[in-house]
């Protein structure tokens, strides 16, 4: 039952990760400010969002199906919400590809760009109509700073956030005249399934028509650098749900949302020097020149966010 003092928020990919601690966290709102419809496009895989959920389900939390990449399936989960009413879309169905593009086929990266960019098309263009009528709502799109600085050997899925953001930044401007507000989430890494996916994908595949030299860079000099990376930055998926939450409450949604401060340096870089070459060739040096610094430094932030440097260096009275 939704009371109409309740926002009715739309969540794509509720089955794992971020989308999943955004529903959880909002259903389970203390002044439970809002109606929560969770999708997922399997709901076989709905029980670890139906444990986080508890007591909630059935009352703030709904759960139906949605494949972000089909219109039939859109359409139906609309037929099954009352009015086709939706205060607030949180765009986060998404899908990560690495590896070297000789490697990858144009259809896994045409299944990135359906899930990633037009997956949040169709969305938009599901409840934008509705909300434009109304003059009010908000559509929030769980990007990625690689929307914002793309990221070696992740050449399609960055491009993919890029194409989001693009299209997004475009449609804001109309959108506000009609009191309809876009925001874009951009975390840096995340630990999530997004991450195992990735680590098991790149594990199974032998990189056909990649040259050694390339299979090399990305094998044995990229791969340990981003887990490297994951561990001393990575966010967790409640961090996400915590800054998303902070947006849709705000007085004034920003456009732009970096999640995380220890990333926002690498994003950064690009509005330091508009000619792009002070991100190209830091991330060049990062990556082929200095590897064992990067892990002192990644590993000296780790130390200083989890707390044990400053403990270890603090004098204790006698
Ligand atoms: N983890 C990270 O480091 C970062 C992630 N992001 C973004 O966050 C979002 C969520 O990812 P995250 O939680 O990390 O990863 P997860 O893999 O844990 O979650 C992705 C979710 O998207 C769902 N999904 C995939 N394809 C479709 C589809 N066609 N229709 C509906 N749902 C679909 C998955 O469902 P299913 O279970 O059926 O596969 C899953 O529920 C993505 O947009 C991602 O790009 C952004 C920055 C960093
Ligand atoms: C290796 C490497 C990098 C890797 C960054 C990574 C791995 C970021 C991952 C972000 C994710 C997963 C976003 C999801 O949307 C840097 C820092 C650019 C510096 C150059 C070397």
């Amino acid at each position: 039952m939704t009371t109409a003092a309740q926002k009715v928020v739309l969540i794509p990919g509720c089955s794992s990760g971020i989308g999943l601690r955004i529903a959880v966290m909002l259903a389970r709102d203390h002044m439970e400010r809002y109606h929560v419809i969770a999708t997922m496009r399997d709901v076989k895989r709905k029980n670890k969002l139906l444990e986080a959920a508890g007591d909630v389900y059935g009352k703030t939390l709904s759960l139906l199906t949605l494949d972000v990449c089909s219109d039939e399936s859109v359409k139906h989960c609309m037929t099954r919400i009352k009015d086709q009413h939706i205060d607030i879309l949180i765009n986060n169905a998404g899908i990560g590809l690495v590896g070297p593009i000789e490697s990858i086929s144009l259809d896994d990266m045409k299944k990135v760009f359906e899930t990633n960019f037009f997956g949040v098309i169709r969305m938009i263009k599901e409840v934008m109509p509705d909300m434009k009528k109304r003059r009010a709502g908000h559509i929030i799109v769980i990007s990625s700073a690689m929307g914002l600085q793309g990221v070696v050997f992740n050449d399609v899925y960055a491009a993919s956030k890029f194409a989001t953001e693009g299209f997004c930044e475009s449609l804001a401007v109309q959108l506000l005249k009609f009191n309809v507000i876009v925001s874009m989430i951009e975390p840096g890494p995340v630990h999530t399934e997004f991450e195992m996916k990735m680590i098991t994908d790149v594990s199974q595949t032998e990189f056909p028509g990649a040259d050694p030299d390339t299979v090399h860079y990305f094998k044995n000099v990229y791969l340990p650098s981003s887990v490297d990376i994951f561990e001393a930055l990575g966010q967790t998926p409640d961090d996400i749900a915590k800054c998303t939450k902070k947006v849709m409450e705000a007085a004034c949604p920003g456009f732009h949302n970096l999640t995380n401060p220890l990333y926002t340096p690498i994003v950064a870089m690009k509005f330091a020097d508009e000619t792009g070459d002070l991100s190209v060739h830091t991330f060049y040096h990062m990556l082929f020149n200095m590897t064992g610094i990067m892990r002192v430094t990644l590993n000296i932030i780790k130390c200083l966010t989890c707390g044990c440097l400053r403990r270890r260096t603090t004098i204790s009275p006698h």
